[in-house]
């Protein structure tokens, strides 16, 4: 729009000039002014043709990021680290790969703040990303194909590589235009989220590496909404993945007796199934969100005796297996929600056994739930909600985040943590099909970013009377 009207101007200026440079009656100050307005005119264009080509530019490095594979089960991280690196070259940051597991790479770039004493900013992404069904997509999943709507299709365009290469694009904008941060700036990419973090953020956060970066706030990632408004995070619920076993006598498939494996189990899965009814319900009346409330999901039923073309019709099994993806709530009291599950869902007395193929219980060392405090005693939460608004976004009601990111290992260590991805008007399409970022909302992001990076670098501490009217210590 902008660049046609400038077209329009710049045509008619020169018209203009022209015909009364030609009818001798023209004044010169007023042929001078249509040159000036010529010479202006020309000016902008140049600028918004530079702008252009820089935006171009920026959703080209994201595509290349997007087509590299670092994609589970086995994600092979070097290509992702030596893309990164020869980023972090380009734009000019210091760069330092740690290993806390063989193949796991964590890559920290700096940017190194005029006063390095001060606590740092640290912005956090992983390179991994889950599995796609490639014959299930509209496109290939590792092709970061652009189509004619703007729309870049591939698996980490919301989860989260966007936001890696958000944070990259920003420092290397406001390098371009020689801002110079107060606070030190780390950028981390990180490997193994996906699957818990174990050979990732979990190492690495309780690392003497990780203390020796000084960090005072943490961004990573958040989702996207559907809506004009960003969602911003500030805690998160902890998975429990549950396994239920049962056992019981075989028997013939006309026979009517208790005990049966299966039927013990079916027991556990409708008592489960009433619960969980319970706690969408206080979604679906609005009496909670959906990160308030405890989600059970069953993942997997395994029972039965295969032949080759199904199963046996005609045999009660003696086991059966259901696996369930239980997710609590930060203020859930873990303690009782152990009983529930031994004294209710997988009792001994019905033939049950369980067992966690993962139990996360994300409190800090006083045994608290890690939340991010978004009141006024948080200066960096004042800061994050000016800089969005001042970029021109609005941010909504502080939520809690309804899977597991890797901001939970930093909050445990009492260091605030948002989840924010900035991705306004956008589906939600994390793991789904079909997952895609729009340009204009990708390049939305990065000026959002750059506002967040001057303003949280540019951060003094409880006595810069300018940023924030708080006085919390950091
Ligand atoms: C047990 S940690 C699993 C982490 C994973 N994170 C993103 O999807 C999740 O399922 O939430
Ligand atoms: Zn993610
Ligand atoms: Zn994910």
């Amino acid at each position: 729009m902008i660049r046609e009207r400038l077209h329009c101007e710049l045509l008619l200026a020169m018209v203009m000039a022209m015909a009364m440079a030609m009818v001798e009656k023209t004044s010169s100050s007023l042929l001078l002014l249509l040159l000036f307005d010529l010479f202006l005119s020309i000016c902008l264009f140049a600028k918004l043709d530079a702008s252009v080509d820089a935006d171009n530019a920026a959703v080209e490095r994201f595509r290349s990021y997007l087509v590299i594979p670092s994609v589970h089960p086995n994600p092979n991280y070097a290509p992702a680290v030596e893309f990164l690196l020869s980023q972090a070259q380009d734009i000019g940051l210091d760069a330092q790969t740690f290993e806390f597991a063989e193949n796991k790479p964590v890559l920290v770039l700096t940017w190194k703040g005029k006063n390095p004493l001060l606590p740092s900013v640290l912005l956090n992404s992983h390179m991994d990303v889950v599995p796609a069904e490639k014959e299930k997509w509209k496109h290939d999943p590792f092709a970061a194909v652009l189509d004619e709507k703007g729309d870049i299709y591939a698996r980490g365009s919301q989860d989260m590589k966007c936001v890696g290469m958000q944070y990259l694009e920003a420092v290397r904008r406001l390098k371009a235009k020689g801002f110079k941060p107060l606070r030190t700036l780390h950028i981390s990419f990180v490997p193994e989220e996906e699957v818990g973090g174990v050979n990732g953020a979990e190492k690495f956060v309780p690392s003497e590496e990780f203390k020796a970066l000084n960090v005072a706030v943490v961004l990573d990632e958040g989702l996207a909404s559907p809506n004009e408004t960003y969602r911003v995070f500030n805690g998160e619920r902890s998975p429990w993945w549950l396994v239920i076993r049962a056992t019981g006598a075989p028997g013939h498939g006309s026979k009517l007796y208790d005990n049966s494996a299966l039927e013990n189990l079916i027991k556990s899965l409708d008592l489960i199934s009433s619960y969980r009814a319970s706690q969408f319900d206080l979604i679906k009346e609005g009496l909670a969100a959906e990160g308030e409330v405890v989600s059970v999901n069953p993942v997997f039923l395994k029972a039965g005796t295969p032949t080759p073309t199904g199963f046996v019709m005609n045999v009660q099994p003696s086991e059966a297996e259901a696996g369930f993806d239980i997710r609590l709530p930060p203020l859930a009291d873990p303690v009782a929600f152990d009983k529930l599950i031994a004294e209710e869902w997988a009792p001994a007395s019905r033939n049950l056994s369980f067992t966690f193929k993962q139990k996360v219980t994300v409190r800090n060392k006083k045994g608290l739930p890690c939340l991010t405090a978004t009141d006024s005693s948080n200066p960096w939460w004042l800061l994050l909600k000016d800089s969005i608004t001042k970029a021109g976004g609005s941010i909504g009601q502080p939520e809690i985040f309804l899977a597991a990111t890797d901001a939970r290992f930093v909050r445990d260590e009492g260091i605030p943590a948002f989840g924010f991805s900035p991705m306004a008007n956008t589906p939600i399409l994390l793991h789904d099909h079909n997952e895609f970022l729009n340009v204009r909302e990708y390049l939305k992001g990065i000026d959002v970013y750059c506002e967040i990076i001057e303003t949280f670098s540019s951060y003094g501490g409880p006595d810069d009377q300018s940023k924030t009217s708080s006085h919390t210590e950091l």
